[in-house]
């Protein structure tokens, strides 16, 4: 019998949705509010696309940029999504439709964003603590909407090019608040000693000497304390700091008049965990709505004249994307048993560089009993792995299997290591599916060195 099931169901907490029609017996009952999304069947994706393959759904990120609003609809904001999250252009500009803005942190996602049009760039912050003289240039006539600036250096440098374009800068400096935020220890970013931003405690004397310069206009503050956080503290506990800092610069007579809060708000990776029913306790938008209660309670001692940049990427994209991969061996090392895919680390390196966990789904889950395998990729290297000792139901060559929540830091974190051409992806809007980035061939990769 053909039963339901829904991937993408925990961004929405759907029920009913029926996405992907499975002859298997998995059923989609993750939540509250039902959607009903028809996508087209996972089957049909890999036979006409073949795998590995990225497929997200349009509709799933559309709805998680409308929640995010929503949650911050009482306060002047403009979401700018995190383009290093997910940063294939069809993504971009359903992203753009929504009135949204960007965050980039390098000339090389500007451009991508340019070519959704010169207006996308007017709602772009600039973040990144090794801007070049050519980015900041091409930032600079692109007329973006502000520059987060992460070092005393980099503000000379932008006033010096700002000066010899005769163009005026806003310029927020992203301050380091000495926050400490649950995450993995890559992917946090609001200690002393982490790389990023100015101290805090240096911020009032570093604005002073910003706001000399004729060309900056030294109007905001930006923070950023890390991804995949998800408790509403730790952001709480920067903005405070933040909205003491802008009232410190305020009696100084700047003019503030941004906050910029970043991004981080985490996901739950294992929102789907479970075999007899996908779905888990993660209300994604209670979260954003915890987590807009946070940030706009200190924001309210600024009385208004302040508009909140935020600054999600993960949140918006990670649940509306999968991974859609096929078995191709089985085998045994001694007690263990690894299933290998034809997807490996190059395609999805989260697995490997941060132990992250991602359910994986047999697309047509066989009964009996469950086995306890490794899920791995044809890489030569140990590291490349999906799962370890993960109980999936039996798996054969030539199963598909899905690896859940891949939209963010997925495809943009992808390589061509082993000289593994990057997948194809598939956006699925309503009814109809359209291949945004086609599969990339041997030519692709070699052509730049036979051009030598
Ligand atoms: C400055 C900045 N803004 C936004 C983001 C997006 O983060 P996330 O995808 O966790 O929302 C990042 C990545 O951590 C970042 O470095
Ligand atoms: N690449 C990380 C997120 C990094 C965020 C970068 N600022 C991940 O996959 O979780």
């Amino acid at each position: 019998m053909a039963l339901s099931v829904c991937l993408f169901s925990n961004s929405l907490q759907s029920v009913e949705c029926e996405a992907f029609i499975f002859p298997g017996s998995f059923s989609a009952n993750s939540g509250k509010r039902s959607q009903n999304a028809r996508l087209a069947p996972l089957h049909t994706l890999a036979r006409k696309y073949n795998t590995p393959v990225y497929v997200y759904s349009a509709d799933q990120i559309v709805a998680r940029v409308r929640m995010f609003a929503r949650a911050f609809q009482e306060i002047p904001h403009l979401v700018c999504y995190s383009v290093k999250a997910n940063s294939t252009l069809a993504i971009l500009k359903l992203i753009d439709q929504q009135d949204a803005g960007f965050d980039i942190v390098s000339g090389g996602e500007l451009e991508r964003v340019l070519t959704l049009g010169k207006k996308a760039a007017h709602r772009v912050v600039f973040s990144g603590v090794g801007k070049t003289a050519v980015e900041l240039d091409l930032a600079l006539r692109s007329d973006i909407l502000i520059f987060n600036v992460e070092s005393e250096a980099e503000i000379e440098l932008l006033a010096e090019r700002a000066r010899k374009l005769r163009i005026q800068a806003k310029i927020a400096l992203r301050v380091n608040p000495d926050v400490f935020a649950e995450t993995h220890p890559y992917i946090s970013t609001g200690l002393r000693e982490h790389k990023f931003g100015i101290d805090i405690r240096k911020a009032r004397a570093v604005y002073r000497a910003a706001a000399k310069f004729r060309y900056l206009d030294p109007c905001g503050v930006s923070v950023h304390i890390g991804s995949q956080i998800r408790s509403a503290e730790p952001f709480g506990a920067a903005i405070s700091r933040v909205v003491d800092l802008v009232v410190q610069l305020r009696r100084d007579g700047l003019n503030i008049r941004y906050v910029d809060a970043g991004g981080g708000l985490g996901i739950d990776y294992h929102a789907n965990a479970g075999t007899a029913g996908l779905g888990g306790s993660f209300d994604a938008e209670a979260h954003v709505h915890a987590y807009a209660k946070t940030l706009s309670e200190p924001l309210q001692q600024l009385e208004g004249n302040v508009t909140l940049l935020l600054e999600p990427g993960r949140f918006l994209v990670a649940q509306a994307g999968l991974l859609l991969t096929r078995v191709l061996y089985v085998k045994k090392n001694g007690k263990k048993t690894f299933v290998i895919t034809d997807a490996g680390m190059n395609d999805l390196i989260r697995p490997a560089l941060y132990h992250a966990h991602h359910e994986i789904v047999p697309i047509e889950p066989r009964p009996g009993r469950k086995r306890l395998v490794d899920v791995v990729g044809p890489v030569c290297e140990t590291g490349d792995f999906f799962a370890r000792d993960r109980l999936l139901p039996e798996l054969r060559a030539g199963d598909l299997v899905a690896i859940l929540d891949a939209g963010a830091y997925g495809n943009s974190l992808s390589s061509n290591y082993n000289s593994r051409p990057r997948p194809a992806e598939v956006l699925i809007e309503g009814r109809h599916t359209r291949l945004i980035r086609r599969r990339e061939t041997i030519q692709d990769l070699i052509r730049p060195e036979l051009e030598v």
